[in-house]
């Protein structure tokens, strides 16, 4: 298959590792982590070297790939035990974008499926297999950006929210694919991308991505969407997911709920870019989505900087879940769920059927 080449590119392939550009140092630097084993892809996913709830699925895909390579000269047994130890140590990485576990189970599968094949054929096929999941996300952002851009009227002005772009695939993004693909088919867009506290994916990572690009974007703090929204100087909203629970219900960085209840009070429409491995359908709402807490440091302040006083107490929950009333449509790779059919029966239909 031919490999698509991206402007930005967040997980490359050097022969025999997988490179993760460094998402903690943009948009001061840009530099590349190696990893080689699935105990480091791990180490990456924790600490946010490389997120977004696609980009970990491909990279947790990687992890599985490199252990195995490394193992494919031992004994069966102790192949088979190590190998089930990174998908252990992977699947505890982060606990809430649900692409991690979709792209183990689909890693864990193929394992399963040839019994009879030597570790080394074994592992060049679970490495072709993260070659293959790579490049089906770039295909299946574009789909998504092709039916999310025929929402968006010309001149729109859009706010996103934390960073669902090609830092958070493996290319094209999410969200951002929606905004792409609409400037593509000859729209103008002016976006406003929400600085995203306390980690600061937007101001650090949506603004400099869209910036590469020269897509117009306008950089606000969390709190001025809803003043914007009142004076009508946005359109639209468009987020990436984590995951997606079978009522519609959505998980995404933590804000997106509040965005979405100003969304509503203004009349602003609120779509989702969900590609079908964000869709959980053994969750029937997003009360049961396990939300990461991290740590009370991001919050005190960023990096070595802090400006909360020592001792103060402190939550840090990194996703919330906006309910599926208020989300006005998803936009998958196979067409536009509106808000109108999840509320009569939620996504298992239309995952089931593949489209509305
Ligand atoms: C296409 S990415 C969608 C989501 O993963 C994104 O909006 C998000 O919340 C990322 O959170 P992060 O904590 O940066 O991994």
């Amino acid at each position: 298959m031919k490999r698509v080449m991206e402007r930005v590119q967040t997980l490359r392939w050097n022969g025999k590792q997988i490179e993760l550009i460094d998402q903690r140092l943009l948009p001061f630097r840009t530099e590349y982590v190696a990893c080689d084993s699935a105990k480091s892809v791990a180490g990456a996913i924790r600490d946010m070297v490389v997120r977004g709830a696609p980009a970990i699925g491909v990279a947790a895909a990687y992890g599985i790939a490199l252990e195995a390579r490394r193992l494919a000269g031992t004994m069966p047994s102790v192949f088979a035990e190590r190998l089930n130890e990174g998908f252990n140590i992977l699947a505890a990485s982060r606990p809430t974008a649900v692409n991690l576990f979709w792209a183990l189970d689909r890693m864990r599968k193929l394992w399963l499926s040839h019994p009879d094949k030597s570790l080394k054929e074994l592992s060049g096929i679970l490495l072709q297999e993260a070659h293959a999941i790579l490049d089906e996300d770039i295909g299946i952002n574009r789909k998504m950006g092709q039916y999310g851009a025929t929402l968006l009227p010309d001149g729109a002005k859009v706010l996103t929210h934390c960073n669902a772009g090609a830092l958070a695939t493996a290319g094209h993004g999410t969200a951002l694919g929606v905004f792409r693909s609409a400037i593509e088919a000859g729209k103008r867009l002016s976006v406003f991308a929400d600085e995203t506290r306390p980690f600061l994916q937007g101001a650090r990572l949506t603004a400099w991505e869209l910036l590469q690009e020269n897509i117009p974007v306008t950089l606000i703090t969390d709190n001025m969407s809803g003043y914007l929204m009142s004076r009508g100087e946005i359109d639209a909203v468009v987020v990436g997911t984590d995951r997606v629970a079978a009522n519609g219900d959505v998980a995404n960085k933590i804000g997106t709920y509040m965005v979405a209840v100003l969304a509503k009070r203004h009349n602003i429409p609120f779509y989702v870019a969900c590609p079908l491995s964000t869709i959980d359908l053994s969750l029937a709402t997003g009360s049961d989505i396990p939300i990461e807490e991290r740590p009370a440091n991001e919050v005190k302040g960023f990096r070595d900087c802090h400006w909360a006083p020592e001792g103060v107490a402190i939550r840090n929950p990194a996703f919330d879940v906006t309910p599926a009333e208020l989300v006005t449509a998803l936009v998958t790779e196979k067409g536009i769920v509106t808000n109108d059919t999840l509320m009569k029966g939620g996504l298992s239909g239309f995952v089931k059927n593949g489209r509305q």
